[in-house]
């Protein structure tokens, strides 16, 4: 049977302790496909960024029920967690590149956790994933010399070299003009295509919404929307 590779089910996340306790997310229940690219929405502080870190495994999932790729992340042990963030490709807003290594290197980092490649593989596969972003000519350049756009074409050829079965993005436009914006989501949603890989991204951005096959919507930590664009098979 057909199997989402997001399943979430009655999720609830607290932070703090004591009294200064509070609860972010509430009774949050979605079900992503193989292959959606899924945007979600909402206000400043409804809780988007905490339920992508839950379904990344970079925070422990508290209440509820979350699997991802089959794998229970709610109560997960820290090494399940590991395991399961080694699975995802990254894309934030701010790129995170590491601006001491060149722009091949930092996407041959998004190999090296998959030891059965030789050095030599990983650099001819992320030469050849930077090819793809438009970005071949750029290979030994540093972060630094490189504009926000090309920076986060960086970012999403680091986070897609691996081909990842899910990359989570937050905000990746945020720090680009509104054509970059355009194009590095453009180019995320083609590259997303190629490889089958489901996409949950979080924005403000309403310039690009087009992209995505469903809207969900956060308010006040609970969904309020799920609307299909598209559905995909
Ligand atoms: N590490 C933390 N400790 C305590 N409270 C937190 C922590 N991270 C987030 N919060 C609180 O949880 C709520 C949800 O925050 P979150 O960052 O998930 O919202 P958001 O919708 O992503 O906001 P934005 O659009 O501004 O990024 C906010 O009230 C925030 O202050």
């Amino acid at each position: 049977m057909f199997q989402p590779v997001i399943s979430i089910q009655n999720l609830s996340h607290h932070f703090g302790h004591g009294q200064l306790r509070k609860q972010v997310l509430f009774d949050i229940n979605l079900q992503i496909n193989a292959g959606e690219i899924v945007i979600m929405t909402g206000p400043s502080g409804s809780g988007k960024t905490t339920l992508l870190t839950l379904v990344g495994g970079l925070r422990s999932a508290q209440f509820g029920g979350l699997q991802v790729l089959g794998r229970e992340l709610c109560g997960a042990k820290d090494k399940d967690l590991t395991i399961a963030r080694r699975q995802h490709g990254y894309i934030f807003q701010a790129h995170n590149l590491h601006g001491s290594l060149t722009v091949l290197q930092n996407v041959k980092m998004g190999l090296e956790l998959h030891s059965h490649l030789s050095l030599a593989e990983m650099e001819v596969r992320a030469a050849q994933m930077l090819e793809q972003v438009g970005l071949g000519e750029r290979l030994h350049y540093y972060p630094n010399d490189l504009s926000g756009g090309q920076k986060q074409r960086v970012a999403i050829a680091r986070a897609l070299v691996s081909h990842p079965k899910i990359v989570l993005a937050d905000e990746p436009t945020a720090a680009l003009d509104s054509k970059s914006g355009r194009d590095v989501v453009t180019l995320m949603q083609t590259l997303a295509k190629e490889q089958g890989c489901t996409i949950l991204l979080v924005t403000h951005d309403n310039r690009i919404l087009d992209v995505a096959d469903r809207i969900v919507h956060m308010e006040d930590g609970r969904l309020t929307n799920n609307t299909v664009l598209s559905a995909v098979a």
